[in-house]
């Protein structure tokens, strides 16, 4: 089949690289010049585990293409995808003007170019219920008629970052969203290669598709966030949430994913789409008191750990203490740094003078970027650091912020031994509380007990 995708974020590069990899003809469309010039140069330009090798073979077998002009990529579309930003509004609610614009524009090009015959035009993008609707009457205002000339199809895409080719090439169902029983064939002809081991592709009217994919992060922020705040309850109660969450999570109408406590969801995704859900259900004269109540307590779990740091390095000013931080992406196998709950921290560190060493495998540049468009306040600093050891070396206290596999079994002998005070704030819970206060350190996770560093004594070897 041929596709057009508009728009080569996270979504849209790796959708179009999976569909090339299925045998598919795809060109893939983008306003920035710079990140076009860059994929036609065989450069892939998010961090994406595995999604390299079916870029390059895409490129290499010539399925996988990408322009900045639209019309390139539409002339020859059977179906064409809308990847692009949904970024929210100052109201909260999910700004559309990128999808709608583009709608305009493909309006203007099918309109002159009758010959180019029937497309089928899909939202990827998270778009708020109504959306689908307001894409046909945006290509319909060019005398286009849907039915006829095109039909506009939701199917929200639930993949996950660092695991998106996964998600993508093996999804566990697909929603489609259309009252067109056309659109409806095409688009199950192209989805069925990927739910070959006999996942669903669910077919239903564009507003029910619209919603469930609000409804499904939404419920999953819900799920962290309750967790979140049972963690903060064990604290206080002496309990372990990781005892907690094995007993419930084997209740197969609970289920044991998305219960892992932490410093809070973060992510392009979560955050907004859970404001913007909270935002129509306003729009409706109806208030969605559970959503903004997932949003209050998500901003303070980012920073449950601070009053716990200041407390343990002797006041709320922070100057001549260093700090390192293990983590800066959201979540690990990712560089996406958006509503990085490790940003946050860093923030607050930063404002009471502390000077922060930050490692990150993948999102330092990232990261970079996030702080010169918002630059840091306050009379701290930020510096990066080449490696895990060397953020740790000369600090007062240490932050888990992300739980990259790397940070679970570390040297950490070596870590204390490099550390000015063995304190160690873990906002993942990827370490055994008893095993670290064995190993010297003064530990404080969770939801789970802390202990002082007892047993063994400062640069012995447990
Ligand atoms: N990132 C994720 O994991 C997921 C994102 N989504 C949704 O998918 C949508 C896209 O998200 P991301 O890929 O993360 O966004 P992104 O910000 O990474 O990428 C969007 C791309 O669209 C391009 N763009 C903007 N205006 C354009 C135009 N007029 N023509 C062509 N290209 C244009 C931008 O330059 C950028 O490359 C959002 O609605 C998001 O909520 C859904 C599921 C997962
Ligand atoms: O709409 C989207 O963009 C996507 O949002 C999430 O995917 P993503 O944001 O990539 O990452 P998740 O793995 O869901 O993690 C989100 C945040 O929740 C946190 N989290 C996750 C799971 C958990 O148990 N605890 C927890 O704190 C992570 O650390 C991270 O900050 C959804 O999982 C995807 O299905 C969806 O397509």
């Amino acid at each position: 089949m041929n596709i057009a995708v508009v728009g080569t974020g996270y979504v849209g590069l790796v959708g179009g690289t999976c569909f090339a990899e299925m045998g598919n003809q795809v060109i893939c469309v983008d306003i920035d010049e710079s990140k076009v010039a860059k994929l036609q140069s065989g450069t892939v330009t998010i961090y994406e585990p595995g999604l390299e090798v079916y870029f390059d073979r895409g490129i290499r077998e010539n399925r996988l293409s990408f322009t900045t002009d639209l019309a390139e990529a539409l002339e020859p579309a059977d179906v064409v995808f809308l990847a692009l930003p949904t970024p929210p509004a100052e109201d909260g609610s999910a700004d559309l003007q990128y999808v709608l614009g583009v709608a305009d524009d493909i309006g203007k090009l099918l309109a002159a170019n009758p010959d180019w015959g029937y497309k089928v035009l899909v939202d990827k993008s998270t778009v708020p219920v109504g959306t689908a609707r307001r894409v046909i009457e945006a290509v319909e205002a060019h005398g286009l008629k849907a039915g006829e000339h095109f039909d506009v199809v939701s199917n929200p895409e639930f993949l996950r970052e660092g695991v998106a080719v996964e998600d993508f090439m093996k999804p566990e169902r697909v929603v489609i969203g259309t009252d067109s029983e056309r659109a409806g064939e095409i688009m199950t002809r192209l989805y069925e290669p990927f739910v070959r081991s006999g996942n669903p592709i669910i077919v239903m009217d564009e507003e029910s598709a619209e919603m469930t994919k609000y409804a499904a992060n939404s419920l999953l922020a819900t799920k962290i966030t309750f967790m979140n705040e049972i963690a903060n309850l064990c604290d206080l109660v002496g309990a372990d949430v990781d005892k907690v969450r094995r007993g419930i999570g084997t209740d197969s109408r609970i289920g044991s994913k998305f219960l892992y406590a932490g410093i809070g969801f973060g992510g392009s995704c979560f955050p907004k789409d859970v404001q913007a859900l909270h935002r129509t259900a306003r729009e409706e004269g109806y208030e969605f008191r559970m959503l903004q109540a997932v949003l209050d307590v998500n901003d303070d779990q980012k920073t449950v750990l601070v009053p716990r740091i200041t407390a343990a390095l002797g006041g709320e000013d922070l100057t001549g203490k260093t700090i390192g931080i293990w983590g800066l992406a959201f979540k690990p196998h990712t560089d996406d740094v958006r509503e990085a709950p490790a940003h946050v921290v860093i923030r607050e560190l930063v404002a009471r003078g502390a000077s922060v060493q930050a490692f990150d495998p993948e999102a330092v540049e990232t990261t970079q970027a996030a702080f010169e468009h918002t630059p840091l306040e306050g009379p701290g600093s930020l510096t990066y650091s080449e490696s895990a050891y060397a953020a740790a070396s000369g600090a007062d206290a240490l932050v888990v912020a992300t739980e990259w596999p790397e940070f679970r079994r570390p040297d950490l002998d070596r870590v204390r031994e490099s550390m000015k005070q063995p304190l160690v704030f873990d906002g993942r819970n990827v370490f055994d509380s008893k095993r670290m206060a064995e190993l010297g350190f003064t530990y404080s996770s969770i939801g789970r007990p802390s202990y002082e560093a007892a047993t063994v004594e400062r640069g012995a070897t447990a």
